[in-house]
């Protein structure tokens, strides 16, 4: 892509992750500079901010905006960029980042400035739970009670995040439901479902190897609750090998969901806490989303 004199918004959310270095727009600058684009750079003052700087974004002239933040960063980024309907890119600054690692988008600031313009736009699938914009990975259960609790934390970052995951996990029980994929309904009880778009929740932790974000499929992970001996699953997970062929597995793909719970679950959306509910209705966007990713990432196939 040829971004020769492009006009460029970045939207930067100081609080993602683990804290703003005043480096980084530094760096966001020098890559502009470097490849002759114009770069205007804006702070995210409140929950829902990047929302409106992103839909304004194309009225403004930017030919694009970026997202520089987390998950769920760049999820209120693309709630504009898809309303507005101009490409995003992004700068990863979350603590897991688990749609850019799938991206191949480079974890430096400066390298993931740079990779913008050596990029190529892709038309990448979103879905929606209960009407709420995913991109990456929701959850239901497990995970889903994590990001409510966590949400309501101060301290944010990993080591907080593996604490609190540690500390919840003998309490929290599998759930029974009703799951309808592609219009064929099935009980099952489960202790997590996730519904992935990327294959992973972020750290490289692969729930749904398999899934692509440009395959116009959800890619749907039913995990029983592992006891804690079985390290292997753990294991698996984060070398990408979690299969069918595993006991605490059940991996679909579909175009479809719909679950009904016996009682009110936790979910989440790319990790951003979405309450409790009994029912929740999954619909896959096939490729709504414009997204500048790497071309050498978008070359290799795997995306
Ligand atoms: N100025 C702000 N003040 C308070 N909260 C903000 C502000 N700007 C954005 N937010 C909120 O911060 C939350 C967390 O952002 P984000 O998900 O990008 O970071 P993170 O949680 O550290 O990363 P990850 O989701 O990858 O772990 C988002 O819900 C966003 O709405």
């Amino acid at each position: 892509m040829n971004n020769e004199g492009k006009k460029v918004l970045f939207i930067v959310n100081k609080y993602a992750g683990t804290g703003y270095q005043p480096q980084v727009e530094g760096r966001i600058v020098e890559a502009c500079v470097k490849n002759n684009a114009e770069c205007t750079v804006e702070f995210t003052q409140a929950a829902g901010h990047a929302v409106e700087l992103a839909e304004g974004a194309k009225q403004q002239g930017f030919d694009f905006v970026v997202a520089v933040g987390g998950d769920g960063t760049i999820n209120e980024v693309a709630r504009g960029a898809l309303k507005a309907s101009i490409p995003m890119g992004i700068i990863p600054r979350g603590s897991g980042n688990g749609l850019s690692r799938h991206l191949g988008i480079p974890l430096t600031v400066g390298q993931a400035a740079e990779s913008l313009f050596q990029s190529t736009v892709l038309n990448m699938d979103t879905f929606t739970v209960n009407g709420k914009l995913s991109l990456n990975v929701s959850g239901i259960g497990f995970d889903g009670h994590i990001a409510n609790l966590f949400g309501g934390k101060t301290k944010r970052g990993l080591a907080g995040y593996v604490k609190l995951t540690v500390e919840e996990f003998f309490a929290f029980q599998e759930f029974d439901m009703e799951v309808s994929i592609d219009g064929i309904t099935f009980p099952s009880r489960a202790f997590i479902v996730a519904i992935a778009n990327s294959s992973q929740y972020g750290n490289n932790a692969r729930i749904a190897p398999a899934a692509s974000v440009c395959d116009q499929l959800l890619h749907v992970t039913l995990v029983k609750k592992v006891p804690v001996y079985r390290v292997d699953f753990v294991y698996n997970m984060f070398t990408g090998g979690l299969s069918n062929a595993s006991s605490f597995c059940d991996m679909r793909a579909a175009k479809s969901i719909a679950i009904k719970t016996s009682k009110p679950v936790a979910f989440h959306v790319d990790g951003e806490p979405g309450g409790h509910h009994t029912e929740f209705e999954i619909s896959l966007m096939p490729a709504a989303l414009q997204v500048l990713v790497p071309t050498k990432a978008l070359q290799k196939g795997t995306l």
